[in-house]
């Protein structure tokens, strides 16, 4: 969907392209340098022109849900930093928008107030803030060099946004590189650009904070070094941190960091690769047998470290976290897509663990377990950290009307048969080439079509119908079933010579009812359906009714019953109320049934009263009473 803005310039229209043109000729203009050179590159790189007004742009759902889904963990790390943020300054009409490093907003905090003129004006999420597209504005301008800074008003490019005010800060990953922009912005604002230096303190300082709580989510079994100037700070609100591995070389730096490393060491903070990798002391007059001495048994301003400019800072060291290293051997070698499978939980690591020695190899695996446990989430997962470069293509075999799935799956050449299409069609297993197929319902599969798949798992090359010859396919194969395999072998419905094939590595889930990380799953579905303005919390009589349901549909009945809890909660809570009735009411007793008689006996059949004594709503009460056929006697 592309929103046409408002073109309400706060700047006459021709002066302000006037001014962009003659900046185009190298004349001199009044703004900061960051905005001749943004200018430049919109004239130059991007080849913009100013006389022409852009659409705001906002990217299709199904692309925002793709970019909510990478940036998934920074979102989840980011969150609070956000909302604080926000809270910082609220009533003033400031909106948040966190951009990945496409430019493209995953996350937004703004006043449903204005709605309207926040989507029209691309201050929304799914908008799209690249230079490339939007021309000057601060999340493109700080995506480009890398700094924090405000474009206010006409220092926008495009006419349409200069009533906007914006500031950006960078969030660096722990590698140097930019990872997302925090931007801070105003529909309308002062015509003093100085109005905003407060905001630019804020989002600077947001930044930082979100950059130190991803390099400490992310460093468990390492050194840690923090740095203030002042001892105060040191402890509570660091300015920079780096990570240190055990042999003393520098592993992960926040963009306080890799600058404070740079500033020491007189190398340059925009080629992080070679800052990382260098030991301790190319930076500081200490290594790591000294960390202990930084430690919090010594008092903060006793913890002094010289860089090798002469400079002196407070640093803090964290101990590695043995205790996490010895539960979690593997934790820090499997990719990111797999770490979201599940929680810390030692057989959930165990499986996460499994799965990312599996998906660097090119070995088929069979995936097994009830419906709805993520079979196919896995899948993609084991996809998403292969490294490989192709496709992912997923095929439900059970989905697929047999006559069809021979030419879906292998594809056909011209007029192969009656209907074929004209033009020949590559075959699914042909799309997932490079990449991975995933074979749902493996045991639905036609038996006539899998010695074909026997074919090319064998061979690796496919015989697209009609064809004479078969073409070469590089595809892994990831399969999944909720039958049974060996009994569809045993009862002839399946070739024992393909099971053998595709079983050579297995990778079982267990049901929700049976998973021991229950409480994370719950609270990563929890985050998934937040939504600004509406990030509910479960209240412990809910949370008692999800762990007591048995869950036939695993997570995607877990998935659908949060989506319509937090639709239907208020309050930013969820109760039992919200929860289906099945749910909310099982496991109750004959006793529970008598003792809720007595109670609305004591409370002489006011029910709200009851409900107020037992901390739950009206609703729940009417609803255990109707269940249990209670009623006042008249
Ligand atoms: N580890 C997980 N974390 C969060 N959500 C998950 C996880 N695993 C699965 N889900 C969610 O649960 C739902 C069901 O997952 P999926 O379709 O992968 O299950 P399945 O086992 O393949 O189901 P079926 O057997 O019916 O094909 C999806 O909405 C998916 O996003």
């Amino acid at each position: 969907m592309a929103a046409k803005r408002p073109c309400g310039a706060m700047f006459p229209r021709s002066d302000h392209i006037r001014e962009i043109e003659n900046v185009g000729m190298g004349m001199a203009t009044g703004r900061d340098e960051i905005v001749v050179q943004s200018w430049l590159r919109c004239l130059e790189q991007h080849q913009l022109d100013p006389a022409q007004n852009c659409e705001a742009f906002i990217v299709p759902d199904h692309k925002l849900r793709e970019h909510r889904q990478q940036s998934e963990e920074l979102i989840n790390i980011a969150r609070s930093g956000l909302e604080h943020l926000f809270q910082q300054v609220a009533g003033q009409n400031y909106v948040l928008l966190l951009s990945d490093r496409q430019g493209v907003t995953v996350e937004f905090l703004g006043d449903p107030l204005f709605d309207n003129n926040l989507r029209k004006a691309g201050l929304y999420m799914g908008s799209e803030w690249s230079e490339g597209r939007a021309g000057t504005c601060a999340v493109g301008a700080c995506m480009e060099t890398g700094e924090a800074l405000t474009i206010h008003q006409t220092d926008h490019f495009d006419n349409t946004h200069t009533p906007l005010s914006c500031t950006a800060a960078p969030i660096y990953d722990m590698r140097g590189s930019l990872n997302a922009v925090l931007d801070i912005s105003l529909l309308s604002s002062p015509i003093l650009k100085a109005s905003q230096n407060l905001a630019l303190h804020l989002v600077n300082a947001t930044a930082r904070r979100i950059e130190l709580a991803n390099l400490m989510a992310n460093t468990r079994h390492e050194w840690v070094l923090r740095f203030a100037r002042s001892p105060e700070f040191l402890d509570v609100d660091p300015e920079a941190a780096i990570s240190i591995d055990p042999n003393g070389r520098v592993i992960g730096m926040t963009h306080g960091g890799a600058k404070l490393l740079a500033r020491a060491s007189g190398l340059d903070w925009r080629r992080p690769e070679t800052l990382l990798g260098q030991p301790l002391s190319l930076f500081f007059d200490t290594d790591i047998d000294s960390l202990p001495d930084l430690t919090r048994s010594r008092p903060t301003e006793e913890r002094v470290l010289f860089a090798r400019d002469g400079n002196a800072l407070f640093a803090h060291a964290i101990e590695p976290n043995t205790r996490a290293r010895r539960r979690m051997p593997a934790r820090d070698q499997i990719p990111s897509p797999l770490r979201r499978l599940g929680g810390d939980e030692p057989s959930i690591l165990a499986l996460q663990a499994k799965a990312a020695k599996l998906a660097r190899t090119r070995l088929p695996i069979l995936i097994q377990g009830e419906t709805g446990t993520g079979k196919e989430y896995l899948a993609r997962a084991l996809h998403d950290g292969s490294g490989l470069s192709g496709r992912f293509v997923a095929v439900n075999c059970a989905a697929i009307p047999e006559q069809l799935i021979e030419s879906e799956l292998f594809g056909h050449v011209p007029g192969a048969f009656t209907g074929a299409s004209a033009k020949g069609r590559k075959g699914l297993i042909e799309q997932a080439d490079g990449g991975t197929l995933f074979l749902d319902e493996i045991g639905d599969m036609p038996y006539t079509l899998q010695s074909r798949l026997l074919r090319v798992l064998a061979e690796q090359e496919v015989l697209p119908v009609g064809a004479s010859e078969p073409r070469p396919v590089r595809v892994r194969i990831v399969s999944a079933s909720h039958h049974s395999l060996p009994e569809a072998v045993r009862e002839g419905r399946f070739r024992e010579d393909l099971y053998y094939r595709l079983n050579t590595a297995t990778i079982t889930l267990p049901p929700l009812r049976e998973r021991p990380d229950f409480d994370w799953l719950v609270e990563r579905v929890l985050k998934r359906h937040a939504s600004e303005g509406n990030n509910p919390a479960l209240s412990k009589a809910a949370i008692l009714a999800l762990k007591a349901h048995a869950w036939p549909g695993n997570i995607r009945e877990l998935d659908n019953v949060i989506a319509v809890a937090t639709a239907l909660c208020e309050k930013g809570h969820i109760d039992l109320a919200d929860l289906p009735e099945h749910l909310s009411c099982e496991g109750e007793t004959d006793a529970d049934a008598q003792a809720l008689r007595q109670l609305l006996v004591a409370c002489d059949w006011n029910v709200s009263e009851a409900a107020r004594r037992l901390g739950l709503d009206r609703s729940t009460v009417h609803r255990r009473m109707k269940r249990h056929g209670i009623s006042q006697p008249h």
